[in-house]
């Protein structure tokens, strides 16, 4: 049972120093780590931040520049939060549990306090480091953080862990919730930085990145700014109403911040639970609800990959896993591109690409048009979204990917978006597709929308005719799922 910020141990004997290891919490508020670190070693206690660059995610050819770039924002911040307290955020490069036994043996650290992931990866590696700062005589303590109901805190009645959404939200939704922990006001740092194996904040060049993308405000303060005006104002009253047309600022965009955890889910969660107790209509109670089904969906998604970590490589229906794939390179191409002549899905494509982020009514269109009219293997989609997006996340892209895909756990699978019909739904007015594809200014509202411009207009424009034919795709998709099916 992992151990949670109430049900530590005794407070620290002497002379403590205490790490905090950040990874994907880069805030000093509602952080469960840090506040268990400050608390056990008290008024005496020296309380250090660290973050360690690993060359293995740098160098991983999906990681991008806008990513790293975000990241970097975040920790500049966060550094600076730190120095504001007295203590300091350190920095190091290298391989992460040799780094942080280096950096405990060289300040001399009593306790590592880190925040629980749930991916393989970060599992795989946050169990070698708990092992190798043991063996050297360090305790380390580690805490429930991305989500608020840990994956072994819920179960179906039979005691599995749930693969369908619906019973798990109704269980999730009724469980306790824990609180948000206080930002620290005062931190205790050391004497002196000189002679530790630790680097200055990298710029994104020295991390040999580049990026050539407006971002969104990183950083603990841009997210609560979003989280306020997003829950104080009208956009969580609205979200049923507003949050599938992509034109809209209808949903939060908390996500990249909730990926870098420049947010706390526990924040976020109280901020929802206020916003509750103030509605005012049946329509504005639907908004909150919906928006707090989201927030279960992520961890959803969360726990799943947390219990079949096997996701990670391929489709969960075993018979997904030989789908015959028709992968056309060039088709790929077009659809990373947004070229592929289908306005709604080209728009999405330009939107990601020029911001590093994707409306999720068009997410789920895009993923549907390259698995269902590209016939192409979801996970090179999945792999293009996690270079492209800034809250680019395993649990939720896979699980996003996987629904698309029909591979996954949903128990109907078989979805197929028709483009034109999402359009004429979502965008009626083809507002979105023309802020994205300004070239395409001058047609009707019903060419954007079914995508049936005449050639000549589509020349005129350098814009594409459609690569493959809907219907055809459709048909052809479902016969190949068929047999799929029928396959022993
Ligand atoms: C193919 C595909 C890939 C996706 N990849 C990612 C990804 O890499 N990272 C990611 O955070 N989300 C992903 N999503 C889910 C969703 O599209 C985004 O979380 C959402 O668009 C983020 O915008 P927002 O912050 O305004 O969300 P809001 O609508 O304001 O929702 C609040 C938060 O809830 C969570 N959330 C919302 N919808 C979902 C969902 N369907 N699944 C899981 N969590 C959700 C997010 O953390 C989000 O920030 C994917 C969806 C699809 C269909």
């Amino acid at each position: 049972m992992p151990k949670t910020a109430s049900n530590l141990g005794n407070p620290i004997a002497q002379n403590p120093i205490a790490l905090v290891w950040h990874r994907r919490d880069l805030r000093i508020d509602d952080n469960p780590a840090l506040s268990e670190a400050i608390a056990q070693v008290g008024d005496r206690g020296i309380v250090l931040g660290v973050f360690i660059f690993d060359p293995d995610i740098l160098d991983d050819g999906v990681t991008e520049g806008s990513k790293v770039d975000f990241m970097l924002g975040c920790l500049r911040e966060l550094q600076a939060n730190y120095r504001r307290l007295g203590s300091d955020l350190l920095f190091m490069l290298g391989q992460p549990v040799n780094s942080i036994c280096e950096l405990a043996k060289a300040v001399k650290a009593s306790h590592v306090f880190f925040n629980q992931d749930v991916e393989p990866f970060a599992i795989k590696r946050d169990r070698e480091a708990t092992n190798a700062l043991q063996e050297l005589g360090i305790k380390v303590q580690s805490f429930i953080d991305i989500g608020l109901i840990a994956p072994d805190a819920i179960a179906t009645q039979a005691g599995e862990p749930y693969k369908v959404y619906t019973p798990f939200w109704r269980n999730w939704q009724a469980k306790l919730k824990p609180k948000p922990f206080d930002a620290p006001q005062k931190l205790t740092g050391l004497a002196s930085y000189e002679n530790l194996p630790v680097i200055s904040l990298p710029s994104l060049r020295e991390l040999k990145f580049i990026n050539d993308i407006t971002l969104p405000k990183a950083g603990e303060a841009a997210a609560i700014e979003l989280l306020e005006a997003f829950c104080d104002g009208n956009g969580i009253l609205r979200y049923q109403t507003e949050r599938d047309f992509p034109a809209h600022a209808g949903t939060s965009t908390l996500s990249p911040h909730l990926r870098f955890g420049t947010v706390g889910i526990r924040r976020v969660w109280e901020k929802a639970i206020v916003a509750e107790q103030l509605v005012r209509s049946e329509e504005e109670a639907t908004g909150i609800t919906t928006w707090k089904q989201e927030l279960a969906w992520r961890e959803f998604y969360q726990h799943v990959l947390f219990y079949f970590p096997e996701l990670e490589t391929g489709a969960y229906r075993p018979q997904m896993r030989n789908f015959p794939w028709d992968d056309d390179e060039e088709k790929f191409v077009a659809w990373c591109e947004g070229r592929t002549g289908y306005p709604i899905v080209d728009a999405a494509m330009r939107q990601l690409n020029q911001t590093g982020w994707m409306h999720n009514r068009c997410r789920m269109i895009v993923a549907s048009f390259l698995t269902k009219d590209l016939i192409i293997n979801w996970q090179w989609g999945e792999r293009y979204f996690m270079q492209k997006l800034l809250d680019g996340d395993l649990a939720a892209n896979n699980g996003g990917w996987q629904w698309s895909a029909s591979s996954g756990m949903d128990p109907k699978p078989l979805r197929i978006f028709n483009p034109a019909s999402q359009a004429r739904k979502y965008d009626p007015e083809g507002e979105y597709i023309l802020r994205w594809l300004p070239e395409l200014q001058g047609l009707t509202t019903a060419e954007l929308l079914s995508g049936n411009i005449p050639p000549h207009q589509c020349k005129k424009r350098d814009y594409p005719l459609p690569i493959v034919d809907h219907s055809i795709q459709q048909q052809k998709f479902k016969q190949l799922y068929k047999d799929c099916k029928a396959s022993p």
